[in-house]
Parts: structure tokens; C-alpha cells; sequence
């Protein structure tokens, strides 16, 4: 025979597909009526007009048949402002320390945080933080991306992201793409609208973007830095002591240079490095052969320096054949070389 208990218990198993929490933990069930095998529930959203509705329903449905459920008929309401309230306070307790730093920066919290940085813009370092998080998440790794590049923030276009992350209160929950929690700068600022903060504001940004997002359970977190040795880098630094680093170089030797300022960064504020990446190291022509467009070698020079090694060397990507995406297909040859670091990242990192 169907019970409130029975039914309570099947519901545990429901999960707030944003939150990914159980909606009966989050409070988020009312008014459980039962008639014969016909069950009668109200459930309660987190905000109103929820695109992730029909998710739910299903997922109700589901469960509740697989008890001896005929028939459920499901009312969805809003939580109230109280509740919401409760709700992030719930969420926030989940998420920090009883002195407010976030629970993710304790040494035994299990996430990993890789942070990329580059001497200078444009060698790739964007490119590489998503498409080593996307390898790592197809591997069935939890893996969030936190974009602190916040002058120059890229990640939302590059993954094609144009939603805007779902708020509660002051809680913002990461949009997921390609399996991956993503958080930027770039869902909050205007398009034409640059972002202008300066040191002190910076460095609440960051400790809001890992205290004020809720991450959930995650196994990496990748911070795309920006280029060269600013601010935000030495926040980092100091915020996530923890942090491993990967360098992303070209092959040419000035930027390899410039990089290897960053790296000298690392060292300085004591990040391990886990290592170079030199990207856009040779485009590989139809007959197979290399083309070294930007010389060869500044991985090496700048591995040396910084006393590691090249951990990766990405050709550039055939765009056409990529359909012009910036997160390349898991079959495609750079896709491959991805998925070989991500491999070697899953088993030293
Ligand atoms: N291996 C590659 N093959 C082809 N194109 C690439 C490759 N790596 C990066 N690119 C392209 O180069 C450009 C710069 O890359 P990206 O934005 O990742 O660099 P970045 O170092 O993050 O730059 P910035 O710091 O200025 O944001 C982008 O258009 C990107 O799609």
C-alpha cells in the first residue's frame, strides 16, 4: 500500500536537476495526498517559470511508479521569499567554512585546481582550459570552469554559452555546458559594457565567485587566469595556495619569453607546476607532413626555464572540419590530444 513515508522515499531520489541536491532535502515537496494508487503532490520551485519543469515532472513520474503509483498529478508552485532564503542559507552552509572561507579550498575537499595561465594573450590559454575541462568531464570527471579572466573573459562565447546562470538570492548556479560548470564574469557584464574593477574589487570577485556559486560536488576546478602576472594571479595565489599550474606557450620564441615570466610567477608564490603546453605548435598538412608556422621549440626553452616539462604540444586545429567550434570534437586529432592530457592530468594531478 502507498504511504506519505513511501512516497517521501521515493522522492529522496529526485534531484533538483540544477542543484543536483534531492528535492526532498531542499524542502521542495508539499502537499502529498493519496488515493488508492493516485497520488496528488505539490512541488516548489526554486524560481518561478523553472525551464528545468518538465525534467522534474518526468523524473517524479518515474519514481513514483515505480512504487505502485497509477496516476500522480503534480502541481508546481514558487517558493516564497522565506524559503528561498532558508534554502540559501542551506546551500551556503553546505558550501563554507564557520569562518565563511569556502569549504572547495580545504586541503581534503577533494577537488583539484588547475589554474592556466599564459605570458601573453592570445596563444591559446582560453582554448585549452575548456577543452581540457570537456576531455576530463567525458572521462566522468566533475569539473567546473571558474573564467577569472575577468577583463578579458572568453569562455561563455567560446563554449556557445547564451544562457545566463540561474540566481537564488545571491547564489548563482553555474551554467553546465558540454558537461562542464561553467562561471563567468562574461554572464554578469553588459557586451559592451568593460569590466573595470580594479585590485581590491578583484579580489573579492574571486573569493565570491567560489563562495557565492554553487559549485556542488566537483573533482577539478580549472580557473582560466588572465595573461601575464596581474592581480588576479596573485589573488589566486594567495586564495588557493593549492593551485597546480599549466603554462600554455606558443612555439615562438617571444612569447615563450613573456610566459615564462608567469611561470617564474608560479614559482614564486609556490603553485606547482604541472607543466607547458605549447599550443599551435604545427599544422599538419593533408599528406601527414608538419608545418611549424610559428617555429619550433619555445615549449622546450620555456620547460627548462621554469625547470618542468612540456606536458602537451596541440597542433592547430583544422577550423573547417571542426565546424568552426572552439571546443573540438572528441574524435578529431587536436580532440585526441586533449584526451591523452586529460588522461595524464586524471593520473599526476
Ligand atoms: N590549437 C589551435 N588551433 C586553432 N586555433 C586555435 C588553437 N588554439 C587557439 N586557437 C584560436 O586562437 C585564438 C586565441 O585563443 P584563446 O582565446 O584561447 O587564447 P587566449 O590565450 O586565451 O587569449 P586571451 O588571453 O587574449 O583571451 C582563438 O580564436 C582560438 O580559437
Amino acid at each position: 500500500m502507498l504511504t506519505h513515508e513511501k512516497v517521501m522515499d521515493a522522492l529522496k531520489h529526485v534531484e533538483d536537476p540544477e542543484l543536483h541536491k534531492s528535492i526532498v532535502e531542499l524542502n521542495m515537496v508539499r502537499n502529498i495526498k493519496i488515493e488508492g494508487t493516485h497520488i496528488q503532490l505539490e512541488v516548489v520551485l526554486t524560481i518561478q517559470g523553472c525551464p528545468l519543469k518538465a525534467k522534474i515532472q518526468e523524473d517524479i513520474e518515474n519514481s513514483l511508479k515505480a512504487i505502485g503509483a497509477s496516476t500522480v498529478s503534480l502541481q508546481f508552485g514558487s517558493m516564497t521569499k522565506e524559503e528561498r532564503e532558508a534554502l540559501t542559507k542551506l546551500l551556503k552552509s553546505n558550501a563554507t567554512t564557520e569562518t565563511g572561507m569556502p569549504n572547495m579550498l580545504r586541503p581534503d575537499s577533494g577537488v583539484t585546481f588547475i589554474a592556466v595561465t599564459s605570458g601573453k594573450g592570445g596563444v591559446g590559454k582560453s582554448t585549452v582550459t575548456i577543452n581540457l575541462a570537456v576531455s576530463l568531464a567525458r572521462m566522468g570527471k566533475r569539473v567546473g570552469i571558474l573564467d577569472a579572466d575577468i577583463y578579458g573573459f572568453s569562455v561563455p562565447a567560446m563554449m556557445a554559452i547564451s544562457q545566463k546562470p540561474t540566481m537564488i538570492d545571491q547564489t548563482v548556479i553555474p551554467v553546465v555546458s558540454h558537461g562542464v560548470k561553467v562561471m563567468s564574469m562574461g554572464f554578469f557584464a553588459a557586451d559592451d559594457n568593460p569590466v573595470m574593477w580594479r585590485g581590491p574589487m578583484l579580489n573579492k570577485w574571486i573569493k565570491n565567485f567560489l563562495v557565492n556559486t554553487h559549485w556542488g560536488e566537483l573533482d577539478y576546478l580549472l580557473l582560466d587566469l588572465p595573461p601575464g602576472t596581474g592581480d588576479v594571479a596573485i589573488d589566486v595565489a594567495a586564495m588557493i595556495p593549492q593551485a597546480k599550474e599549466i603554462v600554455v606557450t606558443t612555439p615562438h620564441n617571444v612569447a615563450s619569453f613573456v610566459a615564462s615570466r608567469a611561470g617564474a610567477m608560479a614559482k614564486h608564490t609556490q603553485h606547482e607546476i604541472l607543466g607547458v603546453i605549447e599550443n599551435m605548435a604545427y599544422f599538419e598538412e593533408q599528406d601527414g607532413s608538419r608545418n611549424y608556422l610559428f617555429g619550433k621549440g619555445g615549449g622546450a626553452i620555456l620547460a627548462q626555464r621554469l625547470e618542468t616539462e612540456v606536458i602537451s604540444t596541440i597542433p592547430f586545429s583544422n577550423r573547417k572540419e571542426n565546424n568552426d567550434a572552439s571546443v573540438f570534437d572528441e574524435e578529431s586529432y587536436v580532440g585526441e590530444t586533449f584526451t591523452s592530457l586529460a588522461e595524464d592530468i586524471i593520473n599526476q594531478a
